[in-house]
């Protein structure tokens, strides 16, 4: 798990005067799962989408698995799974419908029950997407990067707006992801979550990178530093409430 698989390097987008993105540089290791954090309107977005070759940079160089963007962006695609736009969704096909027409796409040969599997969707294989739970939806726009066995897959913001059992169900289902091999590019505005999932994590602010390290080391520095929290932390949150009172298997009908 130490060789990168991305390498980005003095990245830069300008939407006409203003500079999105402001020279960021950092990799991304064989088999983590890599964290953009960082305010709304931070870059976030737009890198991940240069990186998934679906936005044009201004400058700077990106190297995914040995193969350069600017030279390999068809290569690139083979080997990265990204997530659908939902309006790419037909609506008039079930889920299995819409990933055999995506394996088509991709010219792969997949079973749409085995893949709906991964993502506990089996009994919704002839529902339509739109009369899917929040949960689900995002379950089947994770599924979907799957369809073409990607090393890489980009996630954003991949639990918002999900209950609290439906987001730790998502952990499980993007940490079984990697255990399976796969890199992961995810952002998220919860930072329990880049806790939980995140191998590193980069701070993006204004454009720019403003940190890279674990989510141990972060915090292990930030405490050696003399911070202390304000309150007594309590030994459960009322999240933990929500979950012991509710349980935690599936829930999204
Ligand atoms: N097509 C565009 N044209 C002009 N400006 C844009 C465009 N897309 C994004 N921006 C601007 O670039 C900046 C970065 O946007 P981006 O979506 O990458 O941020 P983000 O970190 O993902 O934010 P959020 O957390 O809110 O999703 C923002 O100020 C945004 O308004």
């Amino acid at each position: 798990m130490t060789a990168p698989i991305i390498t980005v390097k003095g990245l830069v987008k300008k939407y006409d005067d203003f500079t999105a993105v402001d020279n960021i540089s950092f990799e991304v290791l064989n088999g983590e799962i890599f964290g953009l954090l960082g305010p709304n309107g931070a870059g976030k977005t737009t890198t991940l989408e240069i990186m998934e070759t679906l936005r044009d940079k201004t400058s700077g160089s990106v190297t995914i698995h040995g193969l350069d963007l600017d030279k390999d962006p068809g290569a690139i695609k083979h080997i990265i799974g990204v997530q659908l736009q939902a309006a790419g969704y037909y609506p008039n096909l079930n889920l299995s419908e819409l990933i055999e027409l995506f394996s088509g796409l991709y010219g792969v040969d997949i079973k749409p029950l085995d893949l709906l599997e991964k993502v506990a969707l089996t009994d919704k294989a002839k529902a339509k997407y739109k009369d899917l739970s929040g949960g689900q939806k995002q379950r089947f726009s994770i599924a979907t990067t799957l369809i073409n066995q990607p090393r890489i897959i980009f996630l954003d913001e991949p639990t918002t707006g999900l209950d609290p059992q439906a987001r730790r169900n998502l952990w499980d289902l993007i940490l079984g992801i990697r255990a399976a091999g796969t890199t992961i590019v995810l952002t998220t505005h919860y930072m329990d979550e880049a806790e939980v999932l995140c191998d590193r994590v980069a701070f993006i602010d204004a454009g720019r990178v403003i940190g890279i390290d674990t989510p141990d080391q972060f915090i292990d520095n930030l405490v050696a530093s003399g911070f202390e929290r304000k309150k007594q932390v309590k030994q459960a949150n009322l999240e933990d409430v929500f979950i012991n009172l509710t349980g935690k298997e599936w829930r999204e009908s």
